[in-house]
């Protein structure tokens, strides 16, 4: 570590060579490179702008991470700098590549126990070291846990990572949607409120089932597919048959990490105390021994997976257009490009709903029949969030209990919920808004993207400069969506209102990729964000919102929802919600489930009535000046006597008549007192003169006997 510090690595193209591909990411292809002046080998990764959507303030965020990180678990920048349209991050090269790459080409089972302690022990020491400087991971997954020649093992990929100690933008950023579906806690899926460190440790949990399974659960599911599950479904565990090969410190730390409530969650300080790892893990020696030795090189391990890959793709391309195995195949690339296209959500959920009515059919043919998705079987019970249930009874895939979807997606999935997420699509499918500054000419779009691009030369230089020890207090404001027509990869959803691609060219991949999506029919892509849109506006509506608004960030192969930026409608909340009430009428519904919706109804019902009220007010107070205004002019009219007696209908208006008359009748014996009151004192004036006269006589006539007596 400290001769990695020490070393100053060139921020210049020219002073490197470019080797192999080792590894791809939706935004970045990671090369083999010399570094000439030291003679090292280090790893390259290229981040190409014209890719993907990317977002500066992600690519900042993760070079800044890496650059400052000082951590034998956690993958660092030696420097990044801008070269041609792309940013190169300099960062040591991972000999043994990412453990999902040794897992797909040599471990398809999953690993043995004492390997997978090593691993995870190291991740955690990682966790440990990033929490208490206040970072969270975000995206913790075999395919971000780096290994290399010698065994010693680091956790890579700050992209989507986050400070807990930033103010602003950034610290609501914790408010995000952010990660990759099957690693994802429940809690940053829902964004009630918000989430902290042990988004990780769920994700650490996940990580573990992966190493021990060979994939993730869920992994051959649709995103869309995967969030309902992981709501819904007791946590999954280490609870089956081919599982029994597993100690009972293994079972139990995996069932620590995956509990629903994030607070019953052990921090990553506490678990890496378990006994699962002094029992079990071993040293970096081991690693080494047990699964690099006998690897090819990294660059033929990956050439070999992107052949298998690219073959896995023509041989299912039958499947592939149903987009049923999206998922699958997005797992196999190991990377995190999650496709959130409107239009595939569409047809996951047209083809989910299918599969639920051929679970039901199936289900009354054989009531005890038992489906175990990928190992993870499904249980059928009604989701409650917190209880959790590691150990349940494998039923079936539990798509018929959707609509006891806990909190808020109760409401935005009340009724049968496939059904209320189409009709939720159908909804926002219409509310483009054409003035929207999201939907943006391809004018300027390229304008943005050259201002992105000088924008990120900056930042390249920012790094580059602090790499070099300048301390620059400057902050960079930048544009937050790139949408760049023509070559584009669309792999997380862009959970905003944006410009899109039609679904047909947006699946993540070479295939995909190399046909240029050319089509200039463009379309907002809201399946991500759609669900986090019901919730907002029900949230809003009815007076819960939390600190959602912000700004986008579109992020590079992840599925995030960023603060929303979109102007909340009511219409649409009305129209979405009575699609749902429309949806749950037309299927048998939990009675309950309704509840929310009903009670949302009320409110939007007593507010417009209130509203009514005012409004009925109004017309009647001028209405009631109008027929005032002749009896004025007459004088003597019976309105001008009694001109607060206008027709009323309400009980405060009757009470404000009272009040008033009885205002009318203290005014009027207030002015009779006054009345008296004048009486008696011109009564008093009169005295007082009369005692004035009375007095001047009384004056004279004693002034003139002093003038007898002295004469
Ligand atoms: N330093 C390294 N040494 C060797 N291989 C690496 C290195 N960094 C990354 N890789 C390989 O390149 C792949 C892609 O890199 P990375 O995950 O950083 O890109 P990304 O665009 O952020 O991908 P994703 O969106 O899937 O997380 C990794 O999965 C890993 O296999």
């Amino acid at each position: 570590m400290e001769h990695e510090v020490q070393k100053r690595f060139p921020a210049n193209p020219k002073e490197y060579k470019l080797y192999e591909e080792v590894g791809e990411g939706v935004s970045a292809t990671v090369y083999r490179a010399l570094c000439v002046p030291l003679n090292e080998i280090v790893a390259i990764k290229v981040l190409d702008l014209e890719k993907c959507n990317n977002d500066l303030d992600g690519i900042r965020r993760e070079v800044q991470t890496m650059s400052l990180i000082d951590h034998p678990n956690v993958l660092r920048a030696y420097c990044s700098f801008p070269a041609d349209r792309n940013l190169w991050i300099v960062m040591p090269y991972m000999a043994g590549g990412s453990c999902l790459h040794i897992i797909k080409s040599d471990f398809p089972e999953g690993f043995e126990e004492p390997i997978i302690a090593t691993l995870l022990r190291e991740v955690l020491k990682a966790l440990v070291y990033l929490h208490g400087h206040g970072h969270i991971h975000r995206d913790v997954k075999a395919g971000n846990i780096l290994v290399d020649a010698n065994g010693a093992v680091k956790l890579a990929d700050f992209g989507v990572s986050a400070c807990m100690f930033d103010t602003g933008d950034r610290q609501r950023s914790r408010n995000t949607f952010v990660g990759t579906p099957c690693w994802m806690a429940p809690e940053v899926m829902q964004q009630l409120h918000g989430y902290d460190f042990k988004a990780d440790i769920w994700s650490f949990g996940i990580t573990a089932l992966e190493l021990a399974h060979g994939h993730a659960p869920f992994s051959k599911y649709p995103p869309m597919k995967v969030l309902l599950m992981t709501l819904q479904n007791a946590p999954p565990g280490l609870d089956y048959e081919r599982d029994k090969r597993f100690s009972k410190s293994f079972r139990e730390l995996v069932a620590a990490c995956l509990v629903k409530d994030p607070k019953k969650r052990p921090s990553s300080e506490k678990l890496l105390k378990h006994p699962f790892f002094f029992k079990h893990a071993r040293s970096n020696e081991y690693l080494k021994k047990t699964i690099l030795d006998g690897l090819a090189p990294l660059g033929d391990r990956f050439r070999a997976l992107k052949g298998r890959e690219s073959s896995f793709l023509l041989q299912n391309q039958a499947i592939n257009e149903d987009k049923e195995h999206l998922s699958q195949r997005e797992y196999i690339r190991g990377i995190s490009g999650w496709n959130f296209n409107l239009e595939d959500l569409k047809t996951q959920a047209a083809l989910l709903d299918e599969i639920h009515t051929k679970d039901l059919d199936k289900k009354q043919k054989s009531k005890d029949s038992t489906d175990d998705y990928d190992g993870y079987i499904c249980t059928g019970q009604t989701l409650s969030s917190t209880t959790e249930n590691h150990g349940a009874t494998p039923k079936e895939d539990g798509l018929e209990d959707l609509q006891d979807l806990e909190g808020p997606f109760s409401s935005a999935f009340s009724g049968r919920p496939l059904q209320a997420l189409k009709a939720c699509f159908d909804v926002c499918e219409d509310d483009i808004d054409a003035t929207s500054p999201n939907l943006k000419d391809p004018l300027h779009l390229s304008s943005e993207l050259i201002s992105q691009k000088q924008q990120l030369s900056q930042v390249g230089d920012l790094e580059t400069r602090k790499v070099n020890g300048e301390n620059l207090g400057k902050s960079y404001s930048v544009p937050k969506n790139i949408n760049v027509l023509g070559r584009q990869k669309f792999s997380s959803g862009s959970l905003v209102p944006e410009l899109v691609h039609s679904s047909s060219n947006n699946i993540a991949g070479d295939v995909e990729r190399g046909d240029s999506n050319q089509k200039q029919h463009h379309e907002r892509n809201y399946s991500g964000p759609l669900l986090y849109r019901q919730i907002r506006d029900f949230a809003a509506a009815s007076g819960q919102e939390e600190s959602l608004e912000g700004r986008l960030i579109q992020r590079k192969g992840r599925f995030k929802v960023t603060s929303a930026d979109v102007n909340a409608k009511v219409a649409s909340v009305t129209n979405s919600i009575s699609n749902q009430v429309g949806v749950a009428a037309n299927y048998p519904v939990n009675t309950a489930s309704l509840l929310p919706t009903l009670h949302f109804l009320l409110q939007q019902n007593a507010l417009q009535r209130e509203q009514l009220v005012k409004l009925i007010k109004c017309v009647e107070q001028s209405s009631s000046r109008q027929s005032e205004t002749p009896s004025v002019d007459a004088g003597t009219s019976e309105a001008s006597q009694q001109p607060f007696q206008a027709p009323t209908t309400t009980s405060r208006e009757r009470e404000l008549q009272t009040l008033l008359s009885q205002l009318q009748q203290s005014v009027g014996s207030l002015a009779e007192d006054v009345q008296k009151l004048k009486v008696k004192n011109s009564q008093l004036e009169r005295q007082i003169g009369a005692f004035a006269v009375k007095g001047g006589k009384f004056q004279s006539e004693n002034e003139a006997q002093r003038s007898k007596v002295e004469g």
